[in-house]
């Protein structure tokens, strides 16, 4: 058992053991069921979702004075990404999972980072976001996330907030549609976009719960996402089928979903007949409330 649900109270406790109930084999079958329905017919011989290398992703930083890195969540299959300005140290964390809060403080630390604020792109249903107790264990962090998520936060973010990591920052644009708090977080010189659930590669949030809209993702993601330059590089908050990110012009050219007409668009997503997220409902009360943080 990690340190993190060792030292929380009881009820706490259960609700994270609870948290740890989804087996390799329903993993592995939820990326088969993926791999079919984006690649009929194909099918490969090693689960990525398996592959020890995932939680750790080899994406570096390819702008001078910028830190970077992608960290892997196996169990939501979630992307955490760590974003710091080499000379003064501040740095943000976009979307932090609890089960791998302890990851990301070794690395923090190890990295000599300053962690000023922990972003999440919006209310996660799949997974509790570690930003609470992150806070508890770290001296000035801030937490942050969209006015309309209706969540609580240090930091309600609303369209062109600037969260701000030594020379560098990153611009919100509000992309509803997967939820109605959903947001993009776009570098300063637009080459990376961090699309949570709005984008994902080949593929986007569903929209069947949580103030879902075929509609509004749609147009939050022609408005907001297909405009930045073809080489922007699209970060999303999950994969389930091991693709570490995409490009603005990519997706633009290849999504399967959002390459369509709207009205295809509606029918593809009103009739994706997913199952719901295992743990939808503890980890929405908790996320409203920055997660788990009573420890
Ligand atoms: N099986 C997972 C949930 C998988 C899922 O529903 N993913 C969401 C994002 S997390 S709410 C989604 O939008 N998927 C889009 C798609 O097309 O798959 C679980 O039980 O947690």
């Amino acid at each position: 058992m990690c340190s993190v649900i060792s030292r929380v109270k009881p009820v706490q406790r259960a609700l994270a053991l609870t948290l740890r109930l989804g087996t390799s084999t329903e993993r592995s079958s939820y990326a088969a069921a993926e791999r079919r329905r984006f690649s009929p017919g194909v099918t490969t011989r090693v689960d990525p979702l398996l592959a020890p290398c995932r939680s750790y992703c080899s994406r570096m930083a390819l702008t001078e004075g910028l830190l970077f890195r992608q960290l892997f969540e196996k169990e939501s299959s979630t992307y955490t990404y760590l974003l710091a300005d080499t000379e003064t140290k501040e740095a943000i964390l976009v979307d932090p999972v609890l089960e791998t809060i302890d990851r990301d403080l070794k690395l923090i630390h190890e990295l000599g980072v300053n962690l000023k604020v922990a972003v999440n792109t919006h209310c996660h249903a799949d997974h509790i976001t570690s930003t609470g107790l992150m806070k508890k264990r770290l001296v000035g962090l801030k937490s942050a996330i969209s006015k309309y998520s209706g969540a609580t936060a240090d930091i309600l973010l609303s369209e062109g907030d600037k969260i701000t990591f030594g020379k560098h920052y990153l611009t919100v644009r509000e992309t509803p549609g997967h939820t109605d708090g959903c947001v993009t977080l776009v570098s300063w010189d637009q080459s990376m976009a961090f699309t949570g659930d709005a984008l994902l590669i080949r593929g986007c949030g569903r929209t069947d719960f949580q103030q879902g809209s075929p509609e509004k993702l749609y147009e939050s993601v022609h408005q907001k996402i297909f405009t930045l330059p073809d080489q922007c590089l699209v970060y999303p908050a999950h994969d389930y089928l091991g693709q570490t990110a995409s490009t603005v012009g990519e997706e633009r050219k290849f999504n399967p979903r959002l390459t369509k007409s709207l009205v295809e668009f509606a029918n593809i997503m009103n009739n994706l007949n997913l199952p719901k997220p295992k743990k939808i409902d503890i980890s929405v009360p908790a996320n409203l409330v920055c997660g788990v943080h009573e420890v």
